[in-house]
Formats: structure tokens, C-alpha cells, sequence
């Protein structure tokens, strides 16, 4: 590693193995330096001057794409597009990973996927139309990174940009960027091929004009590493001995590994994490005769917030239901007292005028009472008056009793009245508590999202000090 390398803007665990490259000075440029022209793309000359593409490769699961999104997401002025060779059918899943970022400034002005095979075998027709695509707009970008797949061998992907006529004339070979995983290398550089071909990591290696040993967090003590980064120099120097810009493969080529192949699943339903988790351990643990390199993917779940936002949205429904229950069950029993109050009201009037009727009838009574006692005072006819009189006592007595019952029935519609009134009361209080709960659950879930925005996914800290995630 050259001193000059120690001041790379690269992710805090990866080496910088080999000569500096142009693409290496490129993610050298420190945040607020002015961007430099590069000198193969050549802004200051008129656009037919070549645009330089870095190849990215490296074996399974190194640590590509986090390099192709640390470049893009690094502020160093340059306006990049990326061709990205997927090795699986499944395209999308980097480009999400990169939207995943959004608020970071970001380089990318074109992005091309090629799936469903190598840029060293089966699409490598695909690679070179995508080429030639993307120098339609040349002067939209000043990079062209390329990320190989895992199994990719550098050599016929390289050779590719010198074998195109209209290519060769717009791009130049920059650099084969390697980038290799410190944890894995080991076991990876070991893998037989048939016919004792050399593996995919050693070509990946031999290639390189930048070696990249990723992934040093995960390899313990200064002493391993300085093994692993002289046996990859020894792979580089032996088999290599020069730049794959511009040079010929003298490495014995190889068909690609058959025994490697991909596998994608497709959900439209959440994940729920934890059975996921518990079949992701059976999956890694008892592969069978299987070995699974590198899993990648955008999952559909279910996170914290998710539920925590879920458990408010049901209780928030749950409120509205019970809120408009009760409202609708307070209006029904609102009309039906309103009703019931009216009828009694409707009667007492009815008692009322019945009553009035009742007293008129009794005071034409008395009066026909004194005139008879007058007129027939000590006369025969006094027994009959007697009689008549006596029925009309009996009658007073009678519209007296009912008179008593209409007044009865009167007090009963009164108090029914007042009960009716008081529930009425009672409800309307308990629907503006639960207006206010509602209101104050609606303003508990404003403040939760806001706080749950604060976290940051990656590292699951809290952007502002004093919040915690869990609150
Ligand atoms: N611990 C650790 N993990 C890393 C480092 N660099 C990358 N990773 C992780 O390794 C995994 C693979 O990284 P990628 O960048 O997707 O690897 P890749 O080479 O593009 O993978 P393929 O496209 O499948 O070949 C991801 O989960 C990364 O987050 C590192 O320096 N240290």
C-alpha cells in the first residue's frame, strides 16, 4: 500500500493494495477540494477524447457495491454512470440499496443493469451495446464504472472495450479495481476448479491494477493481514506482472464455474422477520450439499415502526369505531327520548285541555246544582234533584279521581323528561372525552413519527441527543 493511499476517502475497513490509479485518485479527492478534471476524460478538450471506465470486480459478496455506493455517495464532482452486471435474474435490488441513501448527494447520471449471466460470457454482447448506448450521451458523465459479478473474470471484460471499433474509440480502459474479501479470501483462493483451472478469486486478483482488501474489521490482529496482503501481492506479481489496462491476458482463461448458480425468491406479502431469521439459520447452517456464497435483497417487513405506527393506526380505528358507535348510539337514544318527551308533552297538553274541559263541566254543574236547589228547595221534586244531584257528585268525584291520574301520569312524563335531559347530558360529556383522547392519541403518533425519523436505520441511533429509539 503506498503512503500516498493513506488518505483515500475509502470506507473505514478496506485496504488500498497496488499502484494508484487514476479511479483510486478519483475517490482520493477530499470533500470541498474543487474537482479535478480527469485527464483521460478530457472536459478541457472537445468531448471525443475517451472516457475512462473502471471495472470493479471481485468475488462473491466482497464488497463491490459498497464500494461503487461509496463512490457515488462521496463528494468528489465527478458525474458517474455505472454499468452493474448482476449475476442472479433479479435487477432493482443495488439500485434500491442506493435509494436507501437519499439525501446524500450522489454522482450517478446513468445506470444500466445487465442480468441474468457474466459481461465475460453471456451478455458480454449486452455489455458492449451498453457501451455504446451510454456514449450517446457522453457528455453527460465524466466516469464509467463497471461492477462485475462475483465470478466474473476480468479479462474478457476488459478486452471487450478494445475489440469494438465505435467503443474503443469513445472509452479507455482505465483500471481493473479488485476487490477482495479479507474474511473469505482463505477459503475462496482454495476452491478447485476442474482441470485445475485457475479460480475466479485468483483471476479476479491476477487482473487488478488496484487490489482492495475489504473487510479488515473482520479479520483479527496486524499479523494476518500482512499474510493475506502477501499472498495476494505474490497472486498479482506472479500471474499478472502488469496492467490489465491496455495489456493481453496471459492468465489461462477458464469457462465459468457451472456449479454456481442463483436463486431468487419474490414475496408481495410482509416478512414477518423473526421466522424469516429462523429459516435464513436452518438455510446457513444446513446448507446440505449446498454452499451459499452471497444472499442479497430488498425485504418487505414489518419494522418498529411499522408495527409501532400499526398499533396506532388500530387503536386510531378502533377509537373512530367506538367514537361513532357511541355517537350514532347517543343520537338514536337522543331521538328516541326527544320522542318520547314529545308524546308526554303532546299528552300532558291533551290533559291539559281535557282538564280545562273537566273544570268547566264541573263549575256548569254547580251552577245547574244551585239553580235547582233554588227552584225546587221544599218542592216534590226535590227526591229527583236529590238523585240528579247525587249523580253529578258521583260524577265529580270520578273526573276528580281522573283528574288525580292525569296529574299522576303528568309527574311520571315530567321525570321521564328529566331523566331523558340528564342521559343526554351524560353522553354528550362522554363524547367529548373521547374527542379529546382521540385528539390527543393523534397528536402522541405525530410526535412518535417525527422521533422515529430522527433514527438513523443504519447504526439505529438517535440523530438528536436526549431521544431514545424506543421512546
Ligand atoms: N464487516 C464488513 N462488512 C462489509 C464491508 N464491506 C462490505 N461489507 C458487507 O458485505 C456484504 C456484501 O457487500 P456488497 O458490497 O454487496 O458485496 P458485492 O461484492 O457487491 O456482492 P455481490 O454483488 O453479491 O458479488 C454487505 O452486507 C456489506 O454491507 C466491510 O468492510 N466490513
Amino acid at each position: 500500500m503506498s503512503d500516498s493511499d493513506s488518505d483515500l476517502d475509502l470506507p473505514p475497513t478496506a485496504v488500498a493494495i497496488g499502484a494508484p490509479s487514476p479511479a483510486a485518485e478519483t475517490s482520493s479527492a477530499r470533500e470541498g477540494d474543487p474537482p479535478e478534471v480527469p485527464e483521460a476524460a478530457g472536459l478541457s478538450e472537445p468531448a471525443h477524447k475517451p472516457v475512462p471506465v473502471t471495472l470493479i470486480t471481485g468475488y462473491l459478496g466482497s464488497g463491490k457495491s459498497t464500494l461503487v455506493n461509496h463512490i457515488l455517495t462521496a463528494k468528489h464532482g465527478y458525474r458517474i454512470a455505472v454499468i452493474l452486471n448482476e449475476f442472479g435474474q433479479e435487477v432493482g435490488i443495488e439500485r434500491a440499496m442506493l435509494q436507501d441513501q437519499e439525501g446524500k448527494a450522489s454522482s450517478l447520471e446513468e445506470w444500466v443493469e445487465l442480468a441474468n449471466g457474466c459481461l465475460c460470457c453471456s451478455v458480454k454482447d449486452d455489455f458492449v451495446q451498453a457501451l455504446e448506448a451510454l456514449m450517446q450521451k457522453r457528455n453527460k458523465f465524466d466516469y464509467i464504472l463497471v461492477e462485475t459479478t462475483g465470478l466474473a473474470d476480468p479479462g474478457p471484460v476488459a478486452s471487450a472495450l478494445w475489440t469494438d471499433e465505435e467503443v474503443e474509440s469513445g472509452v479507455l480502459l482505465d483500471a481493473v479495481v479488485t476487490v477482495v474479501d479479507a474474511r473469505n479470501l482463505p477459503r475462496q483462493l482454495a476452491e478447485e476448479r476442474s482441470n485445475g483451472a485457475v479460480n475466479e478469486a485468483q483471476r479476479q486478483i491476477a487482473y487488478a491494477d488496484v487490489l482492495l482488501l475489504n473487510k479488515v474489521d473482520l479479520v483479527a490482529g496486524e499479523a494476518a493481514l500482512a499474510g493475506l496482503e502477501h499472498t495476494i501481492r505474490h497472486i498479482n506479481t506472479e500471474e499478472h506482472g502488469g496492467s490489465a489496462a491496455g495489456s493481453s491476458s496471459h492468465i489461462r482463461s477458464n469457462a465459468h464455474d457451472s456449479s454456481v448458480t442463483s436463486v431468487s425468491l419474490r414475496s408481495s406479502c410482509p416478512l414477518d422477520l423473526e421466522r424469516f431469521k429462523r429459516w435464513l439459520d436452518v438455510l446457513l447452517w444446513e446448507p446440505g450439499d449446498q454452499r451459499i456464497y452471497r444472499m442479497k435483497g430488498v425485504l418487505f417487513r414489518h419494522d418498529k415502526e411499522g408495527k409501532d405506527r400499526d398499533q396506532l393506526q388500530r387503536r386510531q380505528d378502533e377509537l373512530s369505531a367506538l367514537l361513532s358507535a357511541v355517537l350514532t348510539g347517543s343520537t338514536l337514544l337522543m331521538l328516541f327520548l326527544l320522542r318520547k318527551l314529545g308524546g308526554v308533552l303532546a299528552e300532558r297538553e291533551s290533559l291539559k285541555v281535557s282538564q280545562q274541559a273537566l273544570l268547566k263541566q264541573v263549575q256548569g254543574l254547580h251552577i245547574e246544582y244551585n239553580r235547582l236547589t233554588k227552584e225546587h228547595d221544599g218542592s216534590a221534586a226535590r227526591p229527583a234533584v236529590d238523585a240528579e244531584v247525587a249523580k253529578l257528585k258521583a260524577s265529580l268525584e270520578a273526573q276528580k279521581k281522573e283528574k288525580q291520574q292525569i296529574e299522576a301520569k303528568l309527574e311520571e312524563a315530567q321525570a321521564i323528561r328529566k331523566t331523558a335531559v340528564a342521559n343526554a347530558e351524560a353522553l354528550k360529556s362522554q363524547s367529548k372525552g373521547l374527542e379529546n383522547e382521540y385528539d390527543r392519541l393523534l397528536a402522541d403518533y405525530d410526535k412518535l413519527k417525527s422521533r422515529l425519523a430522527q433514527v438513523d436505520p443504519a447504526s439505529g441511533s438517535v440523530a438528536r441527543p436526549g431521544i431514545k429509539k424506543d421512546e
